[in-house]
């Protein structure tokens, strides 16, 4: 079959992360003028590359927008008590204003005691069950607490790309905490107004219900599982799946998405990945960090 071209338009996660990160400089600047000096902690067990690699980002990204940052790092086979005693103290730390666990843990820890264990006005990923209860509640009152990053940077990506979600059949693929049920708990507030139908493993014929969407948000983890004759012309595809293949011209680990690129030639807009939901993460954290400060100011 002869290959065809993509005629998607772009949604550019590098860029508009870039631009957020300019204007969170500003809000830090303004916010040391007040004697305010925001501080994000990261706490990392283990050595898996890839969550180090994510964790020096979010280190690299502070020092761009002036913010402090504390690192805790602890060994893969850290107890459940270690951990504990990391996340009381940086309760504590009065430099840390806001402060993440890298995801995922190890086997032995248990992942939900630790996020609850996480002060919520310190939860700058937004996965402390106080402040994801939150979004639960009053679908028409405005959000006070730390949300979610990944499902923030898709809404701020779609957003600043001037497309509305109101009215939008929005299908997601995928239903962990970090991106599916949460973006699907958000998406339905009022504010943004959108239809959401939320898959998973469970879900049977996900074509069909593809191609039905206004909007889809891949989030399986699955290579490729997004493909062309699944998508409606002129849909908005945003990628968040992540999956690692050995490149075999370079023998280098890379990335690959959810969406086969050949969805690129139906497809309105569409995320790259690497390139779009990814920066977007990083930058909303920041967001999460200057407005925990901000708040806290009062
Ligand atoms: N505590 C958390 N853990 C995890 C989260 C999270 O939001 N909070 N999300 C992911 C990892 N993640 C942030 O932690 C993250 C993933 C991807 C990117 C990113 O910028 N990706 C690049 C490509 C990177 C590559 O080549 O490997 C891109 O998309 O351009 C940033 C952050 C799981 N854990």
């Amino acid at each position: 079959m002869a290959e065809q071209t993509p005629t998607a338009q772009v949604l550019d996660g590098k860029k508009t992360a870039a631009r957020i990160k300019e204007e969170l400089r500003e809000r830090v600047a303004a916010l040391k003028t007040r004697g305010i000096v925001p501080g994000l902690g990261t706490v990392l067990v283990g050595d898996d590359p890839g969550s180090t690699w994510y964790v020096n980002g979010k280190h690299a990204d502070c020092a761009e927008v002036g913010i402090e940052s504390i690192r805790r790092h602890l060994p893969a086979n850290a107890s459940q008590a270690e951990l504990e005693a990391v996340i009381d103290e940086l309760n504590e730390d009065p430099a840390c204003t806001g402060y993440i666990v890298q995801l995922p843990l190890p086997a032995q820890i248990d992942t939900d005691a630790i996020l609850e264990r996480i002060r919520p006005e310190k939860d700058a990923d937004g996965l402390h069950p106080m402040n994801l209860g939150r979004l639960m509640l009053n679908t028409s009152r405005e959000i006070t607490t730390p949300l979610p990053c990944t499902p923030r940077g898709v809404i701020e990506l779609v957003r600043r790309h001037g497309i509305s979600l109101d009215g939008a059949h929005v299908v997601v693929i995928g239903r962990g905490v970090t991106v599916g049920r949460s973006i699907g708990a958000l998406l339905t507030r009022r504010e943004h107004n959108a239809t959401v139908t939320l898959t998973h493993t469970g879900t049977r014929d996900l074509d069909s219900l593809l191609r039905q969407a206004d909007v889809i948000v891949a989030a399986a983890g699955s290579a490729g599982i997004v493909r062309p004759e699944a998508v409606k012309p002129g849909a908005v595809v945003l990628d968040v799946g992540v999956s690692r293949r050995i490149d075999p011209e370079t023998g280098r680990s890379r990335v690959v998405g959810d969406v086969d690129p050949a969805v690129a030639s139906v497809a309105g807009w569409i995320s790259p990945n690497p390139g779009g939901v990814g920066p977007m993460t990083r930058a909303l954290l920041l967001e999460n960090v200057v407005l925990t400060a901000e708040r806290a100011a009062g």
